[in-house]
């Protein structure tokens, strides 16, 4: 997990040196200010988890300082810590937003205890937040399944990946596995107790994903009834994942690139800047350096992105992993539907492992999915494998000739294929419930 950072303002010396030297044997990392000027500098370039703050500091004290240090970010908790005992000092710091007010001679041990309950409380917020804007919990996958080199190389890349702090651009075909990836390198960053936030640039409009992104004040344009707090907020001191980058609005780059290098934002309507503090993980099927050329992606924002870049292999160029990725999937998916756990015959391996598998990984798990629910008995033949829905099993004859069934499953199979294999986005397409787009997909094949 990364250190939390303290900020302790004081003029006092020993003072400072004393709660340095115990945050410090705490696991904090600290750094110190001794005026109000120096506060407010390091407060304004840095992102902190917590500040101590001395009452009476050389040019000023914490009641004129408060104001301002929460004007640049009304987020972190803020300690102050007084010689007066004055219960209408304290009434005034809580009312100016500190988190509490600790008398000197201080008690570390009780400083220790408060920052604690702030960072907690902090850490909760957030994650309830995050909660709030993820639609539905992710299950956990194994995103290096198989022996293949190709498989090993992607494992050793991500590790390093994963234990730096820089942007990570993921690379490769739809269906590959990108998303998944992006999620385990959450999971095996120093920020894995905070949350991740996920959005996929494709598709939106550029008001909607400016809204998602860096949310907006109330009022902000006719129909912004209430604040709403963006994805960069709700992910502070987590990552943010946004899939398709390449899709992202030209105008809505620079942005990401300011989020990203100043670490600040602007929500929508708002007067003023807040600060924030998170990993990039980016992914996309598309050639970014060809949509920088086409002036469609920004250049700057592709050099920041793309510094570490993760290509992750299509899965015709490991076919060697797929007997044991399909046996992993097919058991995933008994488990899910509480069927007996099944097994994939030698015949039915032999024609997973010839296959093209353009719509990759998506495409393996939604033949599995079908073969499975037209299965009569424990082990799935190569006959209950049907890659109607994919390229190399569509029809060439010119669409006149064909009857209404096969007209019928010719179009499924082209939006089906249009859409990667995925099931949700052609059903949505379709205009039909998921559950029809399965059950016409069985008695198509008969
Ligand atoms: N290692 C894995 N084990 C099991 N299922 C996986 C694995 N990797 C991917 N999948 C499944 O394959 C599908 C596609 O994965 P994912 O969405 O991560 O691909 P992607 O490359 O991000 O696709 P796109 O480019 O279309 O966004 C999902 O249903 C996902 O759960």
């Amino acid at each position: 997990m990364a250190k939390a950072k303290i900020l302790v303002v004081d003029d006092d010396e020993t003072i400072l040196f004393a709660i340095r030297d115990f945050l410090e044997l705490h696991g904090f990392s600290v750094d110190e200010a001794a005026t109000c000027a120096e506060a407010e500098a390091r407060y304004r370039a840095d992102v902190y988890d917590a500040v101590t703050l001395d009452y009476s500091l050389p040019d000023g004290n914490a009641i004129d300082l408060l104001p301002r240090l929460k004007a640049i970010d009304p987020g972190v908790p803020i300690v102050l810590l007084t010689a007066h005992a004055r219960i209408e000092l304290a009434v005034r710091a809580i009312q100016l937003g500190a988190e509490q007010f600790l008398v000197k001679p201080l008690d570390l041990p009780a400083l220790l205890v408060v920052i604690q309950r702030a960072l907690e409380n902090q850490r909760n917020r957030r994650k309830q937040l995050a909660r709030d804007s993820l639609e539905q919990p992710q299950r956990a996958v194994d995103p290096f399944i198989g022996q293949s080199a190709a498989i090993r190389r992607l494992e050793e890349q991500s590790r390093l990946a994963a234990a730096t702090e820089s942007p990570i651009l993921i690379r490769g075909e739809t269906g590959t596995g990108k998303s998944e990836l992006a999620r385990w390198l959450h999971r095996h960053s120093s920020r894995a107790s905070e949350p991740m936030l996920e959005l996929n640039c494709g598709g939106f409009t550029r008001e909607f994903l400016e809204t998602e992104l860096f949310g907006h004040e109330k009022g902000a344009f006719t129909g912004a009834v209430s604040a709403k707090v963006g994805l960069l907020e709700a992910a502070n001191r987590g990552t943010v994942f946004l899939d398709e980058i390449g899709d992202m609005d030209v105008q809505i780059q620079p942005r990401i690139l300011k989020a990203l290098e100043e670490k600040r934002f602007r929500r929508l309507g708002a007067v003023q800047d807040q600060k924030v503090d998170f990993r990039l993980v980016a992914a996309t099927h598309q050639q970014l350096d060809r949509l920088v050329q086409e002036q469609r992606f920004r250049s700057d924002l592709f050099y920041r992105i793309s510094a570490i870049q993760i290509f992750v292999p299509p899965l015709r160029e490991r076919a060697e992993d797929i007997p044991t990725f399909a046996q992993r999937i097919l058991d995933r998916l008994t488990g899910e539907c509480g069927r007996e756990p099944m097994r994939l015959s030698a015949s039915a391996l032999t024609k997973l492992q010839d296959h093209s598998w353009p719509g990759n990984i998506r495409e393996l798990r939604n033949v599995l999915e079908r073969a499975l629910m037209g299965a009569r008995s424990p082990e799935l033949e190569a006959a209950d494998l049907d890659f109607a829905a994919s390229p190399q099993g569509q029809s060439q004859e010119p669409l006149s000739s064909l009857t209404l069934k096969e007209l019928e499953r010719h179009h499924i199979s082209q939006v089906l294929q249009e859409e990667g294999g995925h099931v949700d986005r052609a059903a949505k397409r379709l205009g039909i419930p998921r559950s029809t787009l399965y059950q016409k997909l069985k008695s198509l094949r008969s």
